[in-house]
């Protein structure tokens, strides 16, 4: 038993996508399969939080339980959700939407979660946009402070770490968090794996 657990979003509208992100393949994996995995490799226990398990059913999700949500309420309450059900000092937090993840930054970054600050109830990469919230780790106890920010209307993560002290991650390189949010995001990653294929495929080289 190691000190995480992960939970893993599935829900939301996927409306700028236009179809479930977690579905859409890339390398013929589903995304929502790929992170699983990827945080199966770093936590002993991975939570799936989704409106839909039954959508899900046919994913190879070794180890993964889902915690099924009565409704698609936002990312925050997701969260919640899935926190209430923790064990563990630490948890994982991954949306279902990042295709160039990589197990081995996930590993090194858990491996240092123990000099975390005590006062700090997350450690998150940054960027200039904020806090990456979705890609990150959170302390257990981070729980009641949520709740009560959830109950006066709060539904922001950046809203809900303005007031807490968060330890920045260091990221290796910035296109992990690279986010899988529309057709053209999917393309620019398609190419890119099709670049590396040791087969191109004809009709692209030709085209
Ligand atoms: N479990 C759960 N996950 C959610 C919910 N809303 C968003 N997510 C997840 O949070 C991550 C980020 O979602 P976004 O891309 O911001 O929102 P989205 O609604 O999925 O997509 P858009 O409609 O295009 O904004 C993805 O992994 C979603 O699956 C929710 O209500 N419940």
């Amino acid at each position: 038993m190691n000190n995480l657990t992960a939970i893993v979003l599935a829900g939301g509208q996927s409306s700028r996508m236009g179809q479930d992100k977690a579905l859409i393949t890339v390398q013929s994996v589903p995304l929502l399969q790929f992170v699983c995995n990827i945080a199966a490799s770093c936590a002993d226990t991975v939570y799936i939080v989704t409106p839909w398990p039954e959508r899900y059913e046919h994913l190879v999700l070794t180890g993964c339980k889902f915690l099924p949500e009565a409704a698609t309420q936002g990312p925050l309450i997701g969260f919640a959700q899935g926190l209430a059900e923790v064990k563990t000092e630490w948890v994982l937090l991954l949306a279902c939407d990042l295709p160039k993840l990589r197990v081995e930054v996930l590993q090194e970054w858990a491996a240092n979660l123990d000099s975390v600050p005590e006062e700090a109830i997350a450690t998150l990469p940054h960027h200039a946009k904020g806090w990456e919230p979705l890609c990150g780790f959170y302390r257990r106890r981070c729980l009641p402070p949520l709740l009560e920010f959830i109950n006066q209307g709060g539904r922001s993560f950046q809203q809900w770490l303005q007031h807490h002290s968060v330890q920045v991650l260091s990221l290796p390189t910035p296109e992990i968090l690279f986010n899988c949010n529309t057709p053209e995001d999917l393309a620019v990653i398609q190419g890119e794996f099709d670049d590396l294929s040791p087969n191109p495929s004809p009709t692209r080289r030709g085209a």
